[in-house]
């Protein structure tokens, strides 16, 4: 496919590279990747730059419901209009819909984009469609689409979310005791729209290496959540020294709470010098902080990947850590083997496992449309199977982290179900009380415990889900 700089300069290049970014993420490309190359390709930065970012992501996330508006639009289904015509289309929606472009703007700027990018026959198709959507506003439109649709299905379009994945958040919203049967249809509905908002960009400043004063110093804000944390109001956290140093990084608080909630639970027995492993550690972003607060507590820690690629992003990652000196060991292994060749090894074990990400939605784009109900129960198998041969590795008396950065029931509290129940050597300890904010104090709305469930509607952060074990002496 021919990149935007080969085409004739006609429409805005803000609007051509969200086209470009859309036809490589139909191709199989991550949106948070292809962006940011297309746009250093391009040129494109400040303003343009978050305008190009914000159509991209809304009009590959808002799909389920642009689509069917583009349908009735057009008169004819979604796969029966030309892959690259409907990614303009569904550009044009984004900005009518969900940014506040000016209609006429909106209008003009999409069919200079098809022109430019589809030809002037489709041109021609781009400006009725999007002359007949913007006859109506975004709520007569779902109204319209919703009518006679059960619960699930009418917020699955509203919302634009998979109706499996708008059920399994609410089966989690419900299961965790963050909702009440009265409470659930408002907490969902507050969930789906943080799924479709843009996140903030959260720092680590990472112990011993970068200070969170020294984020703050670079323009970044005290994160409320996290005592290591920092947030970024705007700009490229990559034109921030500590974090092309790996001194700090990009890390969604929720992540960094799970590591510190591990690396701070009580380990009675004393002046051992730990052992600390992280089972599925790639790409390194929780191993490099766990590092450090094994540094700290003079423990040492072993960060396992099964892919060899992600190895060494754990390695790169691991950079300002190994620099400092800090003891740390990575290894490329299957984590299900770990528990039979170093069994009763590791006083604190953490397994952030393979999952569907359905507690990440906000951060890619194209995930939920990417993710089947199928998946669930293929992860689910090896979310157990981690989770047995970590419970083997940890040494009597040893702690046992399992999260994952999905809310789904079959990957959470499911797995540890299953996994206890089979054991009589583990037992789950409350989670709770090691979820302290930057005030000291226990963090609000963790659920009903004794597992920690966070939610991006509640805390800011992705809905991670966090289970504490303790193996019996
Ligand atoms: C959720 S990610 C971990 C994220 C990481 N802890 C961080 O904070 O950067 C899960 C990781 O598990 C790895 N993985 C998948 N199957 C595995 C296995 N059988 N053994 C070890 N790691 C595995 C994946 O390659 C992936 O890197």
């Amino acid at each position: 496919m021919a990149r935007p700089s080969d085409r004739r300069r006609g429409s805005d290049p803000a609007r051509r590279v969200a086209w470009h970014v859309c036809r490589r993420v139909d191709e199989g490309a991550y949106a948070n990747l292809e962006l940011p190359k297309v746009l250093k390709a391009e040129g494109i930065q400040g303003r343009d730059a978050a305008f190009a970012t914000e159509l991209t992501y809304g009009a590959i996330r808002m799909r389920g419901l642009y689509d069917p508006m583009i349908e009735l639009a057009a008169g004819r289904p979604a796969h029966r209009i030309d892959a690259p015509i409907l990614d303009t289309l569904r550009l044009g929606a984004h900005q009518l819909f969900g940014m506040r472009v000016p209609a006429h703007a909106a209008a003009s700027e999409t069919v200079g984009l098809a022109r430019d990018v589809n030809g002037a026959g489709a041109a021609g198709l781009v400006n009725a469609v999007l002359r007949r959507l913007s006859e109506r506003t975004r709520e007569e439109w779902t109204e319209q689409l919703t009518a006679g649709l059960n619960p699930i299905e009418a917020l699955a379009i509203r919302h634009s979310h998979p109706a499996w994945i708008v059920r399994a958040l609410r089966g989690a919203l419900l299961a965790a005791g963050t909702a009440t049967r009265e409470s659930v249809e408002d907490d969902l509905q507050a969930l789906l729209e943080a799924d479709n908002a843009a996140p903030h960009v959260s720092l680590v400043a990472r112990p011993g290496l970068c200070t969170v004063d020294e984020l703050v110093g670079v323009g970044a804000s005290r994160s409320v959540l996290s005592p290591v944390g920092a947030v970024l109001p705007s700009g490229d956290p990559g034109a921030i020294r500590a974090v092309r140093e790996t001194r700090a990084a990009v890390q969604d608080e929720g992540s960094q709470l799970v590591a510190l909630a591990l690396a701070g639970a009580s380990m009675p027995g004393g002046d051992r010098h730990e052992e600390w492993l992280d089972l599925c550690a790639g790409p390194g972003g929780k191993a490099a902080l766990l590092a450090t607060l094994a540094a700290r507590q003079d423990a040492v820690l072993f960060a396992n990947e099964v892919s060899n690629h992600r190895t060494q992003l754990v390695r790169k990652t691991l950079a300002a850590v190994l620099d400092a000196g800090i003891e740390v060991m990575v290894g490329s292994g299957d984590g299900r083997d770990l528990g039979g060749e170093e069994p009763d090894t590791y006083d604190r074990v953490l397994v952030d496992a393979p999952c569907t990400g359905l507690g990440a939605l906000r951060r890619r784009p194209e995930a939920r449309w990417r993710r089947t109900a199928g998946d669930v129960p293929t992860l689910a198998t090896l979310q157990r199977d981690l989770l047995t041969s970590a419970i083997d590795t940890a040494r009597p008396g040893g702690l046992i982290g399992y999260a994952t950065c999905s809310p789904h029931v079959a990957e959470t509290t499911q797995v540890v179900d299953e996994v206890l129940g089979r054991r009589a050597d583990v037992i789950r300890e409350d989670a709770r009380p090691l979820f302290r904010d930057t005030a000291g104090r226990q963090v609000t709305d963790l659920g009903a415990g004794p597992t920690v469930q966070l939610w991006p509607h509640l805390h800011g952060t992705d809905a991670m889900f966090f289970a504490l074990l303790r193996k019996q002496t």
